[in-house]
């Protein structure tokens, strides 16, 4: 369920009086995702997505996501393009959140992707590195390396409630990750850093969309494959997929090789990608009260993934 703030009729019929996009016809919230409150918006003008932002979004941050969705839309990747209202902002207030239209995609995310549609994750990622080029203004990845140990400091005891002795296993893992960790010298640039199945959409085997923008940053390429071979190469299992992940790999590299360095780095930077979302995951299960709104998703799958990594370094793809 995400829709954590209602948005009363009279509302929304002021909040679009400041747009060219007709009147309002539906509007009904959409119960996947997290962070956000996200609508589907019917007006006389076609359907477009609302969204009211929540929780970890930093509104400081908004005008940095919603200029890079401008961005890469302008330059052809299929990502959602933020509206501008009559006075030429995007970016308003509604309900007291911050707030954005963004046009709709088609398409439908994915469960278990198939190797064809690794391989076009590949590309598109790839083509979403080429197109961020060229947009000045940086973020630095606030869930990188340096998070890693004051988040599991964060989640000590709800960790060790889950499983005895996780969270020393989870330090062991930790140190040896930022040990190996590369130095900051491989290739950089805006990525997605969450592109998981659920923000890649689909019509058959071919990619029609990238959403869900609101963790993308400034930081090693190579680290948005990294996320992308967690979330796409695993099974129900959680058993790896070398095949996928050698396709997605493949199709990436045909549009921007990967360095010699950038090989060499990138069982670290799985493990790594892995740890990253175990530990959210593990923040959320242990901090989210009983009853609340928010889905928690199953830290473990990502224990499976970092034990993979850090097990097997040179069967990454
Ligand atoms: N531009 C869009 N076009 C079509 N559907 C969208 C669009 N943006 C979001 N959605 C729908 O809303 C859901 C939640 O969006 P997402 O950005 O993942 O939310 P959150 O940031 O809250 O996790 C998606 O799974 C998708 O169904
Ligand atoms: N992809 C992350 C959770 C972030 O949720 P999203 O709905 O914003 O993609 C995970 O699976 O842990």
């Amino acid at each position: 369920m995400a829709v954590y703030t209602e948005v009363p009729e009279a509302a929304l019929a002021a909040f679009l009086g400041d747009y060219d996009l007709g009147a309002p016809v539906a509007l009904h919230g959409i119960a996947e995702g997290v962070e956000n409150s996200n609508f589907l918006l019917d007006t006389t003008a076609g359907r477009y997505v609302l969204t009211l932002y929540e929780r970890r979004v930093n509104p400081a941050e908004l005008p940095w996501f919603i200029g890079l969705m401008r961005h890469l839309a302008a330059r052809g990747v299929a990502c959602p393009l933020p509206v501008a209202a009559r006075d030429g902002e995007a970016l308003r207030e509604l309900c007291g959140r911050p707030a954005a239209i963004c046009t709709f995609l088609d398409g439908q995310g994915l469960r278990e992707p198939t190797l064809a549609q690794c391989a076009e994750l590949g590309t598109a990622m790839a083509g979403l590195h080429a197109a961020g080029q060229g947009f000045a203004a940086e973020r630095p990845n606030a869930l990188g390396p340096q998070s890693w140990a004051p988040l599991l400091d964060e989640c000590r005891a709800g960790g060790d409630a889950l499983r005895p002795g996780l969270c020393d296993a989870l330090e062991g893992h930790l140190k040896a990750i930022l040990r190996d960790w590369p130095a900051a010298n491989l290739p950089r640039g805006h990525i997605h850093a969450d592109l998981f199945p659920d923000n890649a959409f689909f019509q058959g085997e071919r990619l029609s969309g990238i959403i869900d923008f609101y963790f993308a940053c400034t930081d090693l390429l190579a680290y948005d494959l990294a996320v992308s071979l967690n979330a796409w190469c695993f099974d129900t299992q959680l058993r790896f997929r070398p095949e996928h992940a050698a396709a997605m790999i493949r199709a990436y590299e045909a549009v921007r090789p990967l360095s010699p360095e950038e090989h060499a780095a990138l069982p670290v930077l799985c493990a790594g990608a892995a740890l990253r979302f175990l530990l959210t995951r593990l923040f959320d299960w242990t901090h989210t009260p009983p009853g609340a709104l928010v889905t928690r998703k199953d830290p473990m799958e990502y224990l499976a993934r970092l034990e993979h990594f850090r097990a097997e370094p040179a069967h990454v793809g």
